[in-house]
């Protein structure tokens, strides 16, 4: 029997406000364990919550970005549930009257369109972080306890791995954009449940499905989905039935384990938060809400392509991440060709910052450097080998390339006399190549070419160089 999966995700994201969703007390990451705290957020006897205005601000502001409709009239509800990393057994959420419904974003895999169904995106308060250490003790940090979250939860429309994939890293991009949080997976302020069940193809009706937790990056959700699609299948097929469970994802084992059987929502006794006011969010909150939003990522992609010229891969790629695409555009503003400067962010720029583990804003690179160092190569003075040097010393010193290739004498040799002297040299001393060639070997022409390069270190002008090698040969 053909099983087709059904996924939906469930995505967390810390929103980077100064201070905690309900308290006072600093929200940022880093910090030593415990000391970010505050009574309200352990929930100590007789304190009071109180809302922070630019968390739902920022909750706002993202589910427009997702095409939400926001709720005119939202509240907080509490959410009962005992675990050790949250002493006040209860969380702060929103049950019935979520901030944002009905949203949307749009996917592309393997150069398909799909739309992904936002059911809800609510606002709610983070836990604390357990590290248990293995000897049978767990520490707890409640630096994290009362974070502003938001959960974005999707529609059950996701079939593949692939598009469970795409879909976070659009969810990604356009939270980054807003600004209103770091989505940094490695951080925790980017997390994803994946819900998962599998139905025999023509069947209507979903299947039980189970929940992924201890999803650490986009590719274990990938491969977590996976094992699990695989998992599900040989039950059915071996006449089991599928448990409701949350299961845990073990990178070490690349299999899911089960961790507890699923609470039901009505498990976890809802009721309105009742040391919270309700919200009402009129025209002038929203609209105002709504003129922050900066210029998104598809908008983006659209623009590069009409505007720059760009291919639909190379501004997808190239809009994905805020800092990227923002420093694409300074580097044209400042000057360079866009399909070069493409061709060099997400060629040489990409491999660079892949291969040290860093981020743009961790090197020397400078938008006007970038821009600086094209329009040298677009006009002749160094070639793209030697630009592949001043590159180097751009991103790791910083400063700009007509200096250092200045400084470095890398200008490219571009004078037909100077180049004819290393193309008779080279021809003197490899007469079985001139042979060689005649004989029908083209890649000989390529070992003289070699041989001059190493002599001038590179900076012959290619073209001429090529030019001139043809027509010496032909006088022999
Ligand atoms: N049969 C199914 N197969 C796969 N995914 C499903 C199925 N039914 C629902 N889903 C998805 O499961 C997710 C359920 O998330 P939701 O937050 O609503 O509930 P929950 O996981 O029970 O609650 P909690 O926030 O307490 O974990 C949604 O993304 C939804 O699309
Ligand atoms: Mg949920
Ligand atoms: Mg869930």
């Amino acid at each position: 029997m053909n099983f087709e999966t059904i996924i939906g995700l469930e995505v967390h994201v810390e929103l980077k406000t100064d201070s905690k969703m309900f308290s006072p007390a600093p929200a940022h990451f880093g910090a030593e364990p415990n000391t970010n705290t505050n009574v309200i957020d352990l929930g100590y006897p007789g304190v009071l919550p109180v809302v922070n205005k630019r968390a739902v601000d920022w909750a706002m502001k993202a589910a427009l970005a997702l095409n939400c409709e926001i709720a005119r009239h939202t509240k907080f509800d509490r959410k009962n549930y005992f675990y050790p990393d949250n002493p006040k057994a209860y969380q702060i959420s929103q049950f019935d009257e979520p901030i944002g419904e009905h949203g949307w974003i749009e996917i592309e895999v393997n150069g398909e369109k799909k739309r992904i169904g936002i059911t809800r995106l609510h606002m709610e308060e983070d836990a604390g972080k357990l590290t248990h250490t293995g000897n049978g003790h767990s520490l707890v940090d409640f630096n994290r306890q009362g974070t502003p979250l938001i959960e974005i939860v999707s529609e059950p429309d996701i079939r593949t791995p692939e598009e469970a994939y795409a879909y976070l890293e659009k969810i990604k991009s356009i939270i980054q954009y807003t600004g209103v949080s770091d989505v940094r997976m490695e951080e925790g302020s980017l997390r994803c449940d994946a819900n998962i069940s599998l139905r025999p193809y023509g069947q209507e009706e979903f299947g039980t499905k189970t929940e992924l937790k201890n999803l650490n990056s986009f590719n274990f959700v990938r491969k977590g989905i996976e094992h699990e699609q695989i998992r599900q299948e040989q039950v059915l097929l071996s006449g089991g039935v599928i448990g409701q469970e949350t299961r845990r994802y073990d990178e070490s084992t690349g299999k899911t384990v089960l961790m507890r059987v699923k609470e039901g929502s009505d498990d976890y006794r809802y009721f309105p938060e009742p040391d919270l006011v309700d919200i009402v969010i009129d025209d002038a909150w929203l609209e105002r809400v709504r003129s922050e939003i900066p210029e998104l990522p598809d908008a983006r992609k659209a623009r590069y392509v009409s505007e720059l010229g760009l291919s639909s891969y190379d501004a997808m790629v190239l809009t994905l991440a805020k800092p990227i695409s923002d420093f694409f555009e300074a580097t044209v503003d400042a000057g360079a060709d866009a399909k070069q400067a493409s061709n060099w962010i997400m060629g040489e720029v990409s491999a660079y910052l892949n291969a040290e583990q860093k981020e743009l804003s961790d090197t020397k690179l400078t938008p006007e450097g970038l821009a600086g160092m094209i329009k040298l190569i677009a006009e002749g003075t160094i070639s793209s080998k030697i630009a592949k040097k001043v590159f180097k010393e751009l991103v790791e010193k910083g400063g700009n390339a007509e200096d250092i290739v200045k400084a470095k004498g890398l200008v490219q040799i571009s004078d037909e006399n100077t180049l004819r002297e290393y193309v008779t040299t080279a021809l003197d001393n490899n007469p079985q190549s001139i042979e060689d060639f005649k004989n029908g070997k083209d890649r000989a022409i390529g070992f003289l070419v070699g041989q001059i390069m190493k002599q001038t270190k590179g900076q012959a002008n290619p073209p001429l160089l090529n030019k001139i090698l043809q027509e010496e040969i032909a006088k022999r």
